[in-house]
């Protein structure tokens, strides 16, 4: 069997007495867009240093389509990389940085970069000094949507993108796993990764809490369920799975559901239940789920 084409295995990196990140294991296949979440200190930049080969690991390795991340010169033939915060040589203008990238990256398809400059409504004829933080992201991402790398690694690529570019991003990703590209995206901005990612890894204090995709984690919690009835009340106290049974107006009941329905359904089914509605939780509840007051340390 070929390799995935991100492997990490036991990778760990303490900092003297901090364990930034935690024996994680994780394969990240091809055509795979990957979430990776977590708060403030969790341990994504860490681990994306280690996968990038700029910071050592205490223990375990990385690997980029089998090839170990601290050999950086061919680990990064096959990945391109957009940071958090884009910095560009200020001089240069759009296009002469994006023939720079052209030249010294993993290879690059110039017709489908020139599509996306005029995706991303580019104006590569500035110097990079009077581009804004969005600009200068454009550019990281179009260089890096542009390669044929096997692997993108993605570090809150849209923080400074407005929604329109945003949708464009979105439909850069996908384009990326139709072609067979492997997405591993950092991110805070939750309606993002539920929109584009296949799986997502929730980090917490440098472990990995949960890896699993966005409907198998909302299985995983609390749907919130309303209920219309005439007549008797529906009994639903004792029932397994059911939470913080409330009024929600008259003849209405509200409730939180959490695992296998059919308990829920049978107390239910005794009951004159005119309407019935499930709103499923957003990555965004599930994610403060995990964090309650948000320190993932
Ligand atoms: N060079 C370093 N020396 C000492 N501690 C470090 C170093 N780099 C990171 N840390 C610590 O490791 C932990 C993980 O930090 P990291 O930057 O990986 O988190 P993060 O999940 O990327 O957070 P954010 O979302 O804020 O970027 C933090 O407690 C941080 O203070």
């Amino acid at each position: 069997m070929s390799d995935p084409v991100l492997r990490t295995s036991h990778l760990t990196k303490r900092y003297g007495r901090l364990t930034a990140v935690d024996d994680l294991t994780l394969d990240v296949a091809a055509g795979e867009v990957f979430g990776f979440l977590g708060p403030n200190g969790a341990g994504k930049s860490t681990t994306i240093r280690m996968i990038l080969g700029l910071a050592r690991p205490t223990a375990g390795t990385a690997r980029i389509a089998g090839i170990d991340a601290a050999d950086v010169a061919r680990a990064h033939r096959h990945l391109a990389y957009v940071p958090a915060d884009v910095a560009l040589w200020p001089q240069l203008t759009g296009a002469e940085i994006l023939h720079l990238l052209a030249r010294t990256g993993p290879g690059t398809d110039l017709t489908y970069r020139d599509e996306l400059v005029d995706r991303f409504d580019l104006d590569v004829s500035r110097p990079a000094h009077t581009y804004s933080t969005g600009n200068r992201q454009k550019v990281a991402l179009i260089a890096a949507f542009a390669t044929r790398a096997p692997l993108l690694v993605l570090d809150e690529p849209t923080s400074g993108l407005d929604p329109l570019m945003e949708q464009q991003f979105r439909a850069a990703v996908g384009q990326a796993r139709e072609r067979g590209q492997t997405v591993f995206l950092s991110s805070h901005q939750l309606a993002e990764v539920e929109a584009v990612c296949d799986r997502v890894g929730i980090l917490r204090t440098g472990r990995l809490a949960e890896v699993a995709s966005v409907p198998q984690l909302r299985a995983l919690h609390r749907a919130e369920v309303t209920v219309a009835y005439r007549g008797a009340r529906p009994e639903l106290a004792a029932v397994p799975g059911v939470d913080g049974v409330e009024a929600a107006g008259d003849g209405r009941l509200r409730f939180a559901l959490t695992g296998a329905p059919a308990p829920a359904l049978r107390a239910l089914a005794a009951a004159d239940v005119t309407a019935l509605a499930v709103r499923e939780p957003s990555l965004e509840e599930i994610f403060l789920d995990y964090y309650g007051t948000g320190n993932g340390r």
